[in-house]
C-alpha cells in the first residue's frame, strides 16, 4: 500500500500596517497589525511513514534539520497528540528567509494543518493555533488562514476584509533579524492603540520602518524606487517592501522596470490563504 501523500501551499503574508504599542515583561512587543496573504509561496510535500520518524529531506542554508520550523512543528504535534506515525517532508522553497513575509511561520502552519489531516488527528484550528503560537508569533494567523487585525503579539485575531489588490513585492538581498529590530533603542514603542473598529482608513504606517531603513540601505533603496509608483510599505520587520496596484498588468509594468536591478515578484492579495483554499478542496 502506498503511504498517504499530500502537497500543500505555504503562502506569504504582508503586514498592511504595524503599530507597536509597548513592550511586555517577557521582552515581546504588543502590536496592532493587519495581516493579509498573497497567492505566492512555498510548496510542501508530506508522505506518512509508520515508524514514527520525522525527516525533512530538503536542506536549508544555515538552518540545521532539528531547528527548522517544519521539523519543530511536526515534532510538537506528534508529541502532543501521542501519534505513532512519522512523516517524510520535501519543500520547494521560494520565499526569502528574513524577509518579513513569514516564510518560516507559514511553513510551520502548513505542517501543522497537513499533518493533522494526514495523521487524522481531528484537531480543530483553535488547538492548532495555540500550539502554533509556541513556535512563533505569526504562526496562528497562517493556521487560521483568514486576513486579520491582530493584537497582543499577533495571536488575538479578528477577521477583516481589506481590498485584494495586486502587489509588487521587492526582495532586497539582505536578511533582517526580527529580534535585532525589536531590540533597537530607537524603535517607536508607544503608539496609542486604535480603539475604533473596523480600523479607520489611513492607518498604514509600520513603526519598524524608520529603524529598518536606517540600518539597511538596501531596504531604503527599494522603498525609494517603489515609492515613485505607489505607496511603498515595509512588511513586518522587512526586508521586503511592497506596493499595491489595481491590476496585474500595472504591477507587471512596474515590476519590469524595477526588477532590472532588484529581485521581486507580483502576486494577488488574498483574504483566504491558498493553504485553506486547497484544504477546502480536499474535503
Ligand atoms: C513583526 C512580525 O513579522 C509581524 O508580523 C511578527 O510579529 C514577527 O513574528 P515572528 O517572526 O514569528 O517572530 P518570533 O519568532 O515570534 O520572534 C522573533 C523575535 O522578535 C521579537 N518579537 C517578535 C514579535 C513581537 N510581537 N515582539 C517581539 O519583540 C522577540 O525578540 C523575538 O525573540
Ligand atoms: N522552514 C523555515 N523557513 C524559513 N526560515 C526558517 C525555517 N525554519 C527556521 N527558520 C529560521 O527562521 C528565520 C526567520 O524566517 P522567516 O522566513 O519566517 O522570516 P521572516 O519572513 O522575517 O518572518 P516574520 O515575518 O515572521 O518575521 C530564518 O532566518 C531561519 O533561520
Amino acid at each position: 500500500m502506498t503511504a498517504a501523500r499530500l502537497t500543500l501551499p505555504s503562502p506569504a503574508k504582508l503586514n498592511l500596517m504595524l503599530h507597536i504599542l509597548g513592550r511586555r515583561e517577557d521582552g515581546y512587543h504588543e502590536l496592532q497589525t493587519i495581516f493579509q496573504f498573497v497567492d505566492y509561496g512555498d510548496e510542501i510535500t508530506f508522505a506518512v511513514r509508520d515508524d514514527g520518524v520525522i525527516c525533512l529531506h530538503t536542506e536549508f542554508d544555515g538552518v540545521p534539520h532539528d531547528s527548522n520550523l517544519i521539523v519543530r512543528a511536526a515534532k510538537k504535534l506528534q508529541e502532543q497528540s501521542g501519534c505513532s506515525q512519522g512523516i517524510d517532508i520535501w519543500i520547494d522553497k521560494v520565499l526569502p528567509m528574513g524577509g518579513g513575509i513569514g516564510g518560516g511561520s507559514s511553513n510551520a502552519a502548513t505542517t501543522l494543518l497537513g499533518l493533522s489531516h494526514l495523521w487524522q488527528l481531528g484537531w480543530d484550528l483553535d488547538r492548532l493555533a495555540t500550539l502554533g503560537l509556541t513556535l512563533g508569533a505569526d504562526v496562528p494567523v497562517f493556521v487560521r488562514g483568514h486576513a486579520a487585525f491582530a493584537e497582543g503579539v499577533g495571536e488575538k485575531l479578528t477577521p477583516v476584509e481589506p481590498a485584494e489588490p495586486w502587489y509588487l513585492v521587492l526582495v532586497p538581498q539582505v536578511s533582517v533579524s526580527t529580534a535585532e529590530i525589536f531590540s533597537d533603542p530607537l524603535l517607536t514603542r508607544n503608539t496609542p492603540p486604535i480603539k475604533v473598529r473596523p480600523v479607520p482608513e489611513g492607518n498604514s504606517r509600520n513603526d519598524c520602518l524608520p529603524v529598518v531603513a536606517r540600518r539597511y540601505p538596501e531596504v531604503r533603496n527599494a522603498l525609494d524606487l517603489l515609492g515613485k509608483f505607489t505607496e511603498a510599505k515595509l512588511t513586518g520587520t522587512g526586508s521586503c517592501v511592497f506596493g499595491g496596484f489595481p491590476s496585474k498588468a500595472e504591477a507587471d509594468k512596474v515590476s519590469a522596470l524595477l526588477t532590472e536591478t532588484l529581485t521581486g515578484f507580483v502576486a494577488k492579495g488574498s483574504n483566504i490563504s491558498m493553504l485553506h483554499r486547497k484544504l477546502q478542496s480536499l474535503l
